[in-house]
């Protein structure tokens, strides 16, 4: 066995494989864009094929990078989008339909009547979550409505549930092991987080066989071993989470009260909260941040929908900027957004909102806004949804933060980064490695496989590259966060009729 760590991190956009040495280290990196399926309005799908796909081309092309074989890596580990939900058939392993993502909001109707029939206080005291289309739960279930038979063939055993993480497995292990992990399961809505299982009255509210349901284990340890036509040799895969409890755990954020915000597609801010879950009154989610040697932690989670994902909006379908690193010149070519605020609920908003109505809005347009108005406002919506979901994070835990550790593809972004110290006047700080979503599963898989030995040598490893320390007189910074403020509530509740 060598003493190398793959991190397969299967994103919203992207698929990614990256290979970390003994001292966490990055030695190669690989990377692929797939296709984004807009079939109306609002929903959003990927093709199940393609997310393996690309996923295994990377996992190759990064091992001839980094000059590996298999015999070379000590495990893998795997993180994903969370909440994405796939239906496969267990003989043939064909999905019986396309990956329903996380933005998806087709099914709002559902969530509408399990709120008329009073499940909401049910489904937040067992799950942690909101009612919202985000998660898994009513997207299964749109499976199930949808696809004829599909519903029986599930109640026979014949069919598989799956987060991106499950999906992955079961083929990277030849269709060995239907398995899951805490933080991923904690995501599908039909996990009791207290009680560590498949919940039936919620898998009975929601008509869903427990047939179809994966095993659920600890974040680190065995999940199964991946088969030799993958890499030519077998290799266990030793550590999953969702992507950003990955990177909860890549950020060494393992103490009660370190926080993280991860700028990728979405923004994802986390709390740790330690071993007990913490019941949020700010609309804010609780959710398992890992289970590791019999012991599961919690974390509190504001989830901002549209993070860089509104930066490629302005990239691909606006066609105002020609890279996503093109906004921070852009945004820096003036003084100010002279008033343009732009709010990105292209699919709702998330926390602490949590409307599936709002859409996204362009306000206090004159004649002079242009191009650069508008990229600013962009980046700058991105860093105000961040101190909507801070401010309640601080009220639920009662912990005032000093500094906010960033990551993902987005926090590469100086303007941004410095806008968003000043906007919560607060310290921000970037890692060396900001691919800790990839880092946090190596480190899981990697504490499983013996490489590393504890928690304190991954502590003494992490390190910070850059700081970003508020420098905005407090007039301005309340100005401008009560525009934001003001716009928000232009957004709400557009899509409802
Ligand atoms: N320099 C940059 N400035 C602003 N946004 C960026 C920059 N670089 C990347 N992004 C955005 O970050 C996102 C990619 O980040 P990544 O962490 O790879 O996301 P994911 O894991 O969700 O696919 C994209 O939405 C992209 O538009
Ligand atoms: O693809 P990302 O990195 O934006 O993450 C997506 C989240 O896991 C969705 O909950």
């Amino acid at each position: 066995m060598g003493k190398y760590i793959v991190a397969l991190d299967q994103g919203t956009t992207s698929s990614r494989a990256i290979v970390f040495d003994e001292l966490g280290q990055i030695v190669a990196v690989s990377n692929r864009e797939f296709e984004q399926i807009y079939p109306q309005p609002g929903w959003i799908e990927h093709d199940p094929m393609d997310i393996l796909n690309t996923q295994v081309e990377v996992l190759r092309e990064v091992m001839v990078r980094a000059g590996l074989n298999a015999s070379n890596l000590s495990g893998v580990g795997i993180t994903n989008q969370r909440e994405t939900t796939i239906i496969w058939d267990k003989k043939t392993g064909e999905p019986i339909y396309n990956a329903i993502v996380w933005q998806c909001r087709r099914t709002a109707s559902e969530i509408e009547k399990l709120e008329k029939d009073g499940m909401a206080g049910t489904i937040k005291e067992k799950t942690g979550l909101i009612l919202d289309p985000y998660f898994s739960g009513t997207k299964i279930k749109w499976i199930l409505d949808h696809v004829p038979g599909s519903r029986e063939r599930a109640a026979r055993g014949e069919l598989m549930f799956g987060t991106v993480d499950t999906w992955l497995i079961w083929n990277l292990t030849g269709s060995r092991a239907h398995v899951t992990d805490y933080s991923n399961a904690s995501r599908t809505m039909l996990y009791n987080i207290h009680d560590l299982c498949w919940d039936e009255e919620l898998l009975r509210a929601f008509d869903i066989p427990i047939e179809l349901m994966p095993e659920v284990l600890p974040s680190s340890g065995l999940f199964g071993v991946m088969n030799t036509s993958i890499l030519g040799g077998e290799v266990p895969i030793f550590g999953v989470a969702g992507d950003q409890h990955a990177a909860l755990f890549g950020q060494t954020c393992f103490e009660p009260g370190m926080a993280k915000n991860t700028y990728g597609t979405g923004c994802f801010l986390l709390m740790n909260t330690g071993t007990e879950p913490v019941n949020s009154k700010n609309n804010l989610l609780t959710t398992i941040a890992w289970g590791i040697g019999g012991q599961v932690e919690y974390a509190l989670e504001g989830s901002i929908f549209m993070g860089g994902a509104t930066v490629q909006w302005l990239r691909d379908e606006m066609g105002l900027i020609e890279k996503s690193s093109d906004s921070e010149e852009v945004a820096r070519s003036v003084p100010d957004t002279d008033g343009v605020v732009l709010v990105p609920a292209f699919t709702g908003l998330g926390a602490p909102h949590w409307d599936m109505y709002s859409r996204g809005i362009i306000v206090g347009l004159t004649r002079g806004a242009g191009r650069a108005h508008i990229v600013r406002a962009a980046l700058e919506a991105i860093a105000y949804q961040t101190r909507d979901v801070l401010t309640a994070m601080e009220a639920d835990s009662g912990i005032k933060l000093n500094t906010l550790r960033v990551d993902g593809g987005a926090s590469a972004n100086g303007f941004l980064m410095q806008f968003q110290s000043d906007i919560l006047n607060v310290t921000v700080e970037r890692p060396k490695i900001i691919e800790t979503t990839a880092l946090g599963a190596a480190c899981l898989a990697g504490l499983a496989a013996g490489v590393w030995k504890d928690r304190e040598e991954l502590k003494a490893r992490y390190a910070i590259s850059a700081h970003f320390d508020p420098q905005m007189p407090e007039q301005e910074r309340e100005g401008k966060y009560r525009l934001w403020q003001r716009a928000v509530k232009r957004s709400l509740g557009w899509a409802e009729q």
